[in-house]
């Protein structure tokens, strides 16, 4: 796992963004998972503005980690919707070539079975962006999660509900399942990139990175990986004991073919 410390948020960020740009400039046909959450939202701004200034998504092809089962595509606090205003519509992806699980399929776990067929012949995930949740989720795969487990329906904890209240009208009750890919499924992927910024999300990325490798944690599967990268700002990493062990980003430093 390499771990790379950012002095802010901001460079974070975009560090984050200049190793997904380098991934589709030298594959022009990559296939990348995407993440949703509140992390997420300044890197899909920056991505937006590459492609103002020449990145194209043209042939990039995406599978989103989750979705909210009982939410339909058009619904606004589905990922569908998150996705759609916070980055396809601002970028030239084809709109084809951009899939998430349908929350609203009759049948959620025929749905959920389909999803990792499509992902297979899509050639599999070339670049895995993932966030973390404060109890250690990727994806939705909450504590306890089998590490070896294929995109199916889990049940959402009532703290990964309550972060999440914020994105639904007052009054309407986050939905308790979710279809999402399982930690298999992301560890399928050829690289995965982990971006995690704000204090709220050191314990958990302290228990990913040196913590024991568990189901209790869902995202220290990662250290499994044979390519996983983690990027953080110094707010998330500072419950790391293993500071020397760690990458320190200099601001204004480009990222170098070690990153
Ligand atoms: O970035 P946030 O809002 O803290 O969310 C953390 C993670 O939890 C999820 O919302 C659940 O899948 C992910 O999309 C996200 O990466």
């Amino acid at each position: 796992m390499k771990v790379l410390i950012c002095e802010t948020h901001e460079a974070a960020i975009n560090r984050t963004a200049e190793l997904i740009e380098t991934q589709v400039r030298s594959r022009p046909r990559t296939v990348l998972g995407l993440a949703t959450g509140g992390t997420m939202e300044p890197l899909y701004r920056r991505l937006s503005e590459l492609h103002r200034a020449s990145l194209s998504f043209a042939g990039v092809v995406t599978f989103n980690l989750d979705e909210y089962v009982g939410l339909s595509p058009d619904h606004p606090a589905s990922y569908h919707s998150y996705m759609q205003e916070r980055l396809f519509d601002h970028i030239d992806i084809d709109p084809q070539n951009a899939h998430l699980p349908r929350g609203d399929a009759a049948d959620p776990r025929a749905e959920a079975d389909a999803y990792d067929r499509r992902i297979e012949e899509a050639g599999g995930i070339d670049l895995q962006l993932l966030g973390i949740g404060r109890n250690g989720h990727i994806g939705f795969n909450e504590p306890t999660s089998s590490l070896n487990s294929r995109t199916r329906i889990k049940t959402l904890t009532r703290s990964t509900r309550e972060a999440n209240r914020p994105y639904f009208d007052a009054g309407t009750e986050p939905p308790a399942y979710a279809i999402t890919m399982g930690v298999g499924t992301i560890l399928d992927a050829k690289h995965c990139l982990l971006l995690a910024t704000g204090a709220s999300k050191a314990p958990a990325v302290a228990a990913m990175v040196e913590g024991p490798l568990s189901a209790a944690c869902p995202a220290s599967a990662l250290q499994l990986h044979r390519k996983a990268t983690v990027v953080l700002d110094q707010a998330a990493a500072a419950e790391l004991r293993l500071t020397d062990y760690y990458h320190h980003v200099h601001p204004g430093g480009k990222a170098s073919p070690f990153d």
